[in-house]
């Protein structure tokens, strides 16, 4: 469903050259719900950025359901859901359901199936008190659960997370992480998960990898990654370490 077959970008900044990933490669396959962890400028959101077209490789290649996200980026977007958690994608003026309507109208989601699954999620995540409030009024934990609904109303196969519980109270982090789990069972919708949280990842992945300097670290399963050690915190504070030198 994802494929990076020694996917680059590197940025040129003055005289500088970032390499932000650099020769990475990974498969996720259809279903699989897999934590995507690195340090504070590792390559996460690049990575994403590239999975979403927003950003073009610079070498090697990507794909998203056998496509190639930058030069097919309207048909990949159709596929693909994504949730920026430090960023809305709703409209901040407008209320919540006319931000759902618009993806509606962007997405051409057939009126019926829109109403189904809006009235899912809605039931859900909770929605129904603050569909009429104007997205800039919404609290952080209202806020993003509308978020995930706006990225799950065209019934993507793939959903990309960047931080989705950033910010969120333990309820609520609990909350979404359900849905989550949820999601993925029930529709099989292929998962990847970018966060700071280690309890998303003990939570939610069976599946981890972990970069650092825009290159593969680790990846393999939770239980290889923890190999006996009880705290994950530990582990991924040596991995990040042990990148760092
Ligand atoms: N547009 C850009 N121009 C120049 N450098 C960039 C740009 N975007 C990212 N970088 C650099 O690329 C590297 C990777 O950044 P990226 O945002 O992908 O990291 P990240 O793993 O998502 O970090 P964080 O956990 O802090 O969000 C960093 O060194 C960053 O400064």
């Amino acid at each position: 469903m994802i494929e990076l077959d020694r996917a680059g970008r590197s940025f040129k900044v003055k005289r500088n050259v970032v390499h932000a990933v650099h020769d990475l490669s990974f498969t996720v396959a259809p279903g699989e719900f897999v934590g995507y962890l690195g340090p504070n400028g590792a390559g996460k959101s690049t990575t994403i950025k590239m999975l979403c077209g927003i950003l073009t490789p610079t070498s090697g290649t990507v794909r998203v359901a056998g496509l190639d996200p930058s030069r097919k980026r309207t048909v990949v977007a159709r596929r693909i859901g994504v949730v920026f958690g430090q960023r809305t994608t709703l409209w901040w003026d407008l209320p919540l359901k006319d931000s759902f309507e618009l993806i509606r109208l962007l997405y051409k989601v057939d009126r019926k199936d829109f109403r189904v699954r809006l009235d899912e999620l809605v039931e859900t995540l909770d929605l129904s008190t603050f569909m009429k409030t104007p997205v800039r009024q919404l609290s952080l934990g209202q806020r993003m659960r509308g978020d995930l609904t706006a990225a799950l109303l065209h019934a993507p196969e793939v959903l990309v997370l960047d931080e989705p519980t950033i910010g969120l109270d333990v309820v609520s982090k609990n909350s979404i992480r359900a849905f989550l789990q949820r999601v993925n069972a029930e529709r099989g919708t292929t998962v990847l998960l970018t966060t700071h949280d280690l309890g998303d990842i003990e939570r939610l992945c069976k599946r981890v990898m972990v970069i650092d300097h825009g290159r593969m670290q680790f990846d393999g399963t939770l239980d290889e990654l923890m190999a006996g050690e009880s705290s994950l915190e530990e582990v991924v504070t040596r991995l990040y370490t042990a990148g760092a030198q």
